[in-house]
């Protein structure tokens, strides 16, 4: 008998068997942004590819780390693909954000995290000795530990990480851990293919995500690169500025978008606004499709890049957007 082939019989009795369960029908994994779980209904979805798309610089890592990391303190196992850094940073980053949520304005720089982390002088108690020389550090680590069981770094290249590498860190994750997990890509378009042409191999890896994504029934949650055009500043970045777009675009199940607001509020907020230099502070979130809800949404959230974090209490944006400002200043 095929596996995949099901009766309505059977998907009634496993919906029934849920509902008898109390599990629910859905499984959800929060993103940890209020204002972005209402929109998305709960949160990302088992079975689903969300894309996360943006300029270089506007957050992307910044941002899938810090869902990651509030899904792993939420108790989900997370496994998060890094093509762009190493773990070390990673983790690094990790107690920064960390530092910066307990501690807010009074948390230390990330960089000073990153030259700790990467000292090369022998300290006899290790990384907790080196930390307790900065203040909230020792803190930060702490809470980190508390959900490191949950979070799993997989150190990725694109001369070897292919989707069935990834398909098999994620089955070893299931099997250790008892859990279906989050599943982070950062970024698609490294992920290795052997199609030669930039378009087909967007288009061949976003299929193969999103079959992973149907396969472990989990939510498979991938940074996007953009094309130059989407560069600009004082032009928004829309779909279409996604590398291979046209797959990608039909492919994901939710479509998010990073802009700096300062480079797509309309000119008239930028002149008459008290303070329009705290718009670079905001980064808007754009819902530019949500098969499990309402899209063209935009979202607004604070920056925290010196803290490698955004303020997760964001709302929709109030002032008027555009796609490019004819007069920048
Ligand atoms: N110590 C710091 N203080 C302030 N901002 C910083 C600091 N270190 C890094 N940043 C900035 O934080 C921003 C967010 O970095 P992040 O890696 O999340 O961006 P990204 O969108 O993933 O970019 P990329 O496409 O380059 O990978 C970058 O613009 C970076 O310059």
């Amino acid at each position: 008998m095929d596996p995949e082939l099901h009766s309505l019989a059977d998907v009634l009795e496993r919906v029934d068997e849920r509902a008898r369960l109390g599990t629910g029908t859905t499984h959800l994994w929060p993103t940890g942004f209020p204002a972005l779980d209402d929109v998305l209904d709960g949160g990302l979805r088992g079975g689903n590819l969300i894309l996360l798309a943006g300029p270089q610089g506007q957050g992307k890592t910044t941002m899938a780390l810090q869902m990651a990391r509030n899904a792993a303190a939420a108790g989900h196992a997370v496994v998060y693909f890094c093509y762009e850094h190493d773990p070390e940073v990673l983790l690094s980053r990790l107690v920064s954000l960390e530092a910066g949520l307990l501690y807010q304005s009074h948390a230390p720089n990330q960089d000073r995290f990153r030259h700790l982390f990467e000292d090369p002088s022998p300290n006899p108690d290790g990384l907790v000795g080196r930390l307790q020389t900065l203040p909230t550090a020792t803190e930060a680590l702490q809470t980190v530990l508390s959900y490191q069981e949950h979070f799993h770094l997989h150190r990725s290249t694109g001369t070897t990480t292919s989707i069935k590498v990834i398909a098999e860190a994620v089955e070893q994750v299931r099997r250790e851990t008892g859990q279906s997990p989050l599943v982070i890509v950062d970024y698609l378009q490294k992920v290795k293919s052997d199609s030669v042409n930039e378009a087909e191999r967007a288009a061949e890896v976003v299929e193969d995500l999103k079959d992973l994504a149907i396969m472990h029934q989990v939510p498979v949650f991938a940074i996007s690169a953009s094309d130059k055009g989407g560069l600009l500043a004082g032009k928004r970045m829309r779909a279409h500025h996604l590398r291979g777009s046209t797959a990608l675009a039909y492919e994901c199940d939710v479509l998010l978008i990073l802009n700096s607001k300062y480079d797509i509020v309309s000119r008239q907020h930028l002149v008459y606004a008290a303070n329009a230099e705290t718009f670079r502070q905001w980064t808007v979130l754009s819902v530019e499709k949500n098969r499990n809800g309402r899209a063209g949404l935009e979202l607004e959230f604070r920056k925290h890049f010196e803290q490698n974090r955004f303020d997760p209490d964001g709302g929709l944006v109030r002032e008027q957007l555009v796609d490019e400002r004819l007069v920048l200043e």
